[in-house]
């Protein structure tokens, strides 16, 4: 290393820190802040006499200074999430005597326009990789197989079970269950684990699909078939997934004209494109699934009776979560895992009382509702790990106050602390704001935030 030499040596170094263009932050063995730059307390809005001494998790959101400065292993171009913004961080670990004294950490794109431009940047390519990945799963037909169902309960177990026994054979299956409890997943482990997984698994939720256009999706149409039809007409989703799987979600709000259609190829094998003098032959595994009791739809009306039996050959039925409690802990983390994993942000955890009160919710949206609840929470909480406190409105535990919190000062107290937490969370951190809808002058709300530690 190339030590600087001359008489002003100090004022220099102190010239070149506090003119850097970018936000630095150094910190000692213990990961406490010993220097914090001009820029970077302006960017986090905290006095520089409040921020040294502090640990510096306290003062920088996801920070990993600390770690750095523990283990002295440098981190060099690490996205790491600060209010709001993906930013580059370099973190270097500075050695005195063979040892590690402390780390100096860089936060790149700090300027207001440059980050925004960068941050915009990055969301592009995480959103184009998604794309990316979507795309080629969509060629090789399935984006989940076996190992994608978590869960280690008994229903579960079962479930896997008769995944593997059914899947290699050509029977069409039917798969029952409330909503978001996952009976896309099991259609595609199934298809996964088939003979036909080098073939195209291709599914349509025909309830998304409105009913005039339901048959040219479903068997495709002929050139001048209709007027607006495309030139060299159009494949149906039968004749795409030839060799392959047909999954059929929502079959329950199939048309009643739709499934006599269905019913016919499923008898004959044979498909009708819309304006074709001939059929063509296909050879497709069916899977259907539906949240809707058939058999009252069939009672209305609603449903064929002959197709219900055509595909219900082999059942299967996916649990709903508030009967299989014991899963929810490790749903969550796997769930956490893959959110923090696609958008970069730094969340290890939960808190114990999280997970407790997550074992004790209904869960009527089951898994799909599990993960929007920690996808939120992994965008509203500061801290590496989530708290009650970052899990939406409707999740919030009845009320306030904690029953436990002891004397009346100490209710208040708390109960003052929440409501300013979540108001400040409205108003996306705008204290202005925040101060306005609380009814409260600026400064009050400053002493408060200081008073809380907030
Ligand atoms: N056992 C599980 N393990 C891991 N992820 C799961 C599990 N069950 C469901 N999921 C996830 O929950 C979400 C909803 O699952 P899926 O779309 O398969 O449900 P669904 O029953 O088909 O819902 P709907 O009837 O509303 O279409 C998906 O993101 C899926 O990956």
């Amino acid at each position: 290393m190339h030590r600087l030499i001359s008489p002003y040596r100090n004022e220099i170094l102190e010239t070149v820190l506090e003119n850097l263009y970018y936000c630095l932050v150094i910190v000692d063995a213990e990961g406490r802040i010993i220097y914090l730059n001009d820029h970077y307390c302006n960017f986090l809005e905290v006095k520089r006499e409040d921020a040294i001494g502090k640990p510096v998790a306290d003062v920088i959101e996801n920070s990993r200074m600390h770690i750095v400065a523990r283990t002295g292993k440098d981190e060099i171009a690490d996205l790491q999430y600060i209010r709001g913004n993906h930013m580059i961080a370099n973190r270097v670990a500075v050695r005195a005597n063979e040892r590690v004294v402390g780390a100096v950490g860089i936060v790149l794109f700090r300027d207001t326009k440059e980050w925004m431009n960068m941050n915009s940047h990055i969301k592009e390519l995480l959103l184009e990789l998604e794309e990316y990945r979507k795309q080629l799963n969509d060629r090789y037909g399935t984006t989940y197989s076996l190992h994608d169902i978590i869960g280690n309960s008994p229903q579960i177990t079962e479930l896997k079970t008769k995944i593997k026994k059914i899947a290699p054979s050509d029977a069409t299956v039917l798969i029952r269950g409330e909503s978001g409890t996952g009976k896309e997943l099991v259609a595609h482990s199934i298809h996964h684990l088939s003979e036909r997984h080098t073939k195209p698994f291709v599914s349509i939720n025909c309830a998304s699909i409105p009913e005039h256009l339901l048959e040219s999706e479903l068997f495709g149409y002929k050139e001048g078939a209709f007027t607006g039809a495309k030139k060299g007409g159009k494949l149906g989703k039968f004749q795409l997934a030839n060799g392959g799987t047909l999954f059929l979600d929502e079959i329950g709000d199939m048309p009643l004209n739709a499934q006599v259609k269905i019913l016919r190829v499923l008898q004959d094998g044979e498909v009708e494109a819309i304006g074709a003098v001939q059929t063509d032959k296909v050879d497709v595994r069916i899977i259907t699934a539906t949240n809707q009791p058939l058999e009252k739809l069939i009672q209305e009306q609603q449903f064929r009776e002959d197709l219900f039996y055509r595909i219900n050959v082999i059942q299967m039925q996916t649990p709903p979560l508030r009967e299989r409690p014991e899963d929810i802990r490790v749903l969550a983390k796997y769930i956490l895992q893959k959110i923090t994993n696609r958008t970069g942000k730094r969340v290890l955890d939960f808190d114990t009382k999280v997970l407790d009160y997550f074992m004790h919710y209904t869960w009527p949206g089951n898994v799909r509702e599990l993960e929007n609840v920690i996808e939120s929470a992994v965008h509203l909480t500061n801290s590496e790990r989530i708290h009650l406190k970052d899990l939406p409105d409707h999740l919030q535990p009845n009320g306030l106050v904690n029953e436990n919190a002891g004397t009346l000062k100490e209710i208040i107290e708390q109960t003052e602390k929440l409501a300013i937490e979540r108001t400040l969370k409205k108003a996306n951190g705008d204290k202005q704001a925040a101060a306005k809808l609380l009814g409260i002058g600026k400064s009050s709300l400053y002493d408060k935030i200081s008073k809380y530690d907030l």
